[in-house]
């Protein structure tokens, strides 16, 4: 078996913590380096300490340090993190599984032009099921194109800095695409005082922040006389680090590329 050589930025944040513990929990992963952006908490310390066992590797803020033995980043930080690993992994050949949400259109450009030069996984969101959620999605909005009125909903824990979640954003895209719409036009992410009459062609999206929620979303499809909800509920982070590791392992054979989840699970088509 090959031992895949992966390093982790935001190596202190929640998901950066759960990513090491994921890795050296693997047969066939090393944490081979640990990033964070400098004056974070933990620089200069081993990137494991936090479990009791030092894995032997100094969380970096220089990324040629960090990132030197590294075959594989997985990215969980802030977009502007990530774009900056993104420039160095690019010209270094070091394959990228990005986690972040929050990107502006700019962001998701230079992601996809990176990915010509070395091969990226980007999803909002790496567990199982939230992507099985999504083809469910894809089914009910046909199924359900006219009559029934179109919200998500989403709650995160209080520390969340984005809204709506990438993962809500992503399943709107996902029902506007099913229904031919384009969910720039048709998306409608807050509503106070007299709104008017609901546009059936809407899709509208409510956010809730709060205690430690990890990750829910909830899609209405609300009818008159009856209503359809599909949920989706995360009651841990590592389904999404399992989900990251997924994406290492797909990219093994692929130099170059932008994937996403659905390939990394085989669910296009
Ligand atoms: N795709 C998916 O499946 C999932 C995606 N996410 C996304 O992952 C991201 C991180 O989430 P979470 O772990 O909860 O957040 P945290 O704030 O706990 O962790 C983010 C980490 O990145 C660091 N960081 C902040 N700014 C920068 C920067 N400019 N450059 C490099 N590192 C930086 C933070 O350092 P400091 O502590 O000093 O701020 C911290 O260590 C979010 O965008 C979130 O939405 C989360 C879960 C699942
Ligand atoms: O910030 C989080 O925690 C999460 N972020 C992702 C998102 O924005 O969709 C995925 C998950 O919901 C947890």
């Amino acid at each position: 078996m090959t031992e895949m050589n992966i390093a982790i930025a935001g190596a202190g944040g929640r998901m950066g913590r759960i990513l090491i513990e994921a890795v050296q929990q693997a047969d066939d992963a090393r944490l081979a380096g640990a990033v964070n952006h400098a004056g974070a908490p933990g620089i200069g310390e081993d990137a494991a300490a936090f479990l009791g066992q030092p894995a032997g590797v100094i969380v970096e803020s220089d990324l040629a340090r960090g990132l030197a033995g590294a075959q594989y980043l997985i990215d969980f930080t802030r977009p502007e993190g990530t774009l900056e690993h993104l420039a160095y992994c690019a010209e270094h050949g070091i394959k990228l599984v990005i986690g972040t949400t929050g990107f502006d259109e700019a962001g998701k450009a230079a992601i996809a032009a990176a990915a010509k030069k070395t091969a990226i996984v980007f999803s909002p969101n790496f567990s199982v099921g939230v992507n099985v959620t999504m083809k469910l999605l894809e089914q009910a909005a046909k199924a359900l194109s006219t009559g029934y009125d179109i919200e998500v909903v989403e709650a995160h824990h209080r520390f969340k800095v984005d809204a709506p979640s990438g993962t809500a954003l992503k399943m709107g895209e996902v029902i506007a695409d099913a229904l031919g719409r384009d969910l720039k036009e048709c998306g409608v992410f807050a509503r106070e005082g007299v709104t008017a009459e609901r546009d059936p062609s809407s899709i509208g999206f409510a956010t809730i922040r709060g205690g430690d929620i990890v990750g829910d979303h909830t899609v209405l499809f609300a009818g008159i006389g009856e209503r359809i909800e599909i949920s989706h509920k995360s009651s841990s982070r590592v389904t999404y680090a399992h989900g990251a590791l997924r994406a290492c392992r797909f990219l093994a054979d692929k130099p170059t590329g932008l994937f996403d989840m659905y390939d990394v699970l085989s669910l296009n088509g």
